[in-house]
């Protein structure tokens, strides 16, 4: 099926998945350009604004050319663009591995369910907990991913109850990071030893390989 339709795009880069459990595996990046949040600690400032417009044939034919099976969407916010549902699905019938980053301020039931689907629940550290959309917590399977990007001790004790108050590591894995730059990594590593929470700590690979540089 060829698809005509276009999609703004900030930039498609080859990299090692720097984040959730795909850590370490040679992937490629569609960065969808605009997001309607403003977190305090955004990494992706540049996709906010400009990018160009791809037509979703041309995005596949740019992906097919590095020759790998993970591709990881992501953004600004993609889920903020219309066509981005096509793309995944289009993603998914070529036999890609897929998966999203989302912000979760958007709902998630439409993504196709071949793609993992990685839920950034914003905490109130980000500036931005009151864009959760909540009912996200209800949809999520196995296949997908529940991540909390963690400010300082109040943003970890909120994240905390909220795992243990819903259980949510019943229903998918969760992800927790230290915000780069913030709190210092070894500190939430031993919040979550001392508490023996059900999560997986995470450092963003690619910021400890090659800093904060866009494209990589
Ligand atoms: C740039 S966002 C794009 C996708 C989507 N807008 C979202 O927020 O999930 C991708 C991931 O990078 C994380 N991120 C952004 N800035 C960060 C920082 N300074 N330190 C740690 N993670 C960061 C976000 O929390 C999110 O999980
Ligand atoms: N290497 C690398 N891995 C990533 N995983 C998620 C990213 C993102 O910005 O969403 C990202 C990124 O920007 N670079
Ligand atoms: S939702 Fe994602 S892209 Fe948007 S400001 Fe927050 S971290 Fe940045
Ligand atoms: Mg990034």
């Amino acid at each position: 099926m060829s698809t005509k339709q276009s999609l703004r795009i900030t930039e498609i880069f080859f990299s090692l998945q720097g984040e959730t459990s795909r850590v370490g595996l040679p992937t490629v990046f569609v960065r969808l350009t605009g997001c309607p949040l403003r977190c305090g600690y955004c990494d992706s400032e540049y996709a906010f604004h400009g990018g160009e417009s791809w037509t979703i044939d041309r995005i596949l034919e740019e992906i097919r050319q590095h020759g790998t099976p993970y591709v990881c969407v992501t953004g600004g916010e993609p889920l903020a663009q219309k066509g981005c549902l096509t793309l995944l699905t289009r993603l998914c019938d070529e036999g890609f591995a897929v998966s999203l980053e989302t912000s979760g301020a958007l709902p998630i039931d439409h993504v196709d369910p071949r793609v993992s689907r990685i839920v950034d629940i914003k905490t109130p550290g980000s500036g931005e907990v009151m864009k959760n959309h909540w009912q996200n917590l209800n949809v999520l399977t196995r296949a997908d991913e529940l991540k909390f990007v963690i400010c300082h001790e109040a943003d970890y004790q909120w994240a905390r109850q909220l795992i243990m108050d819903y259980s949510i590591h019943h229903r998918c894995p969760v992800l927790m990071s230290p915000v780069h730059g913030g709190v210092e990594p070894d500190e939430l590593a031993n919040w979550i030893l001392r508490d023996k929470l059900p999560v997986r700590y995470q450092l963003q690979l690619h910021k400890v390989l090659w800093g904060n540089t866009p494209g990589k």
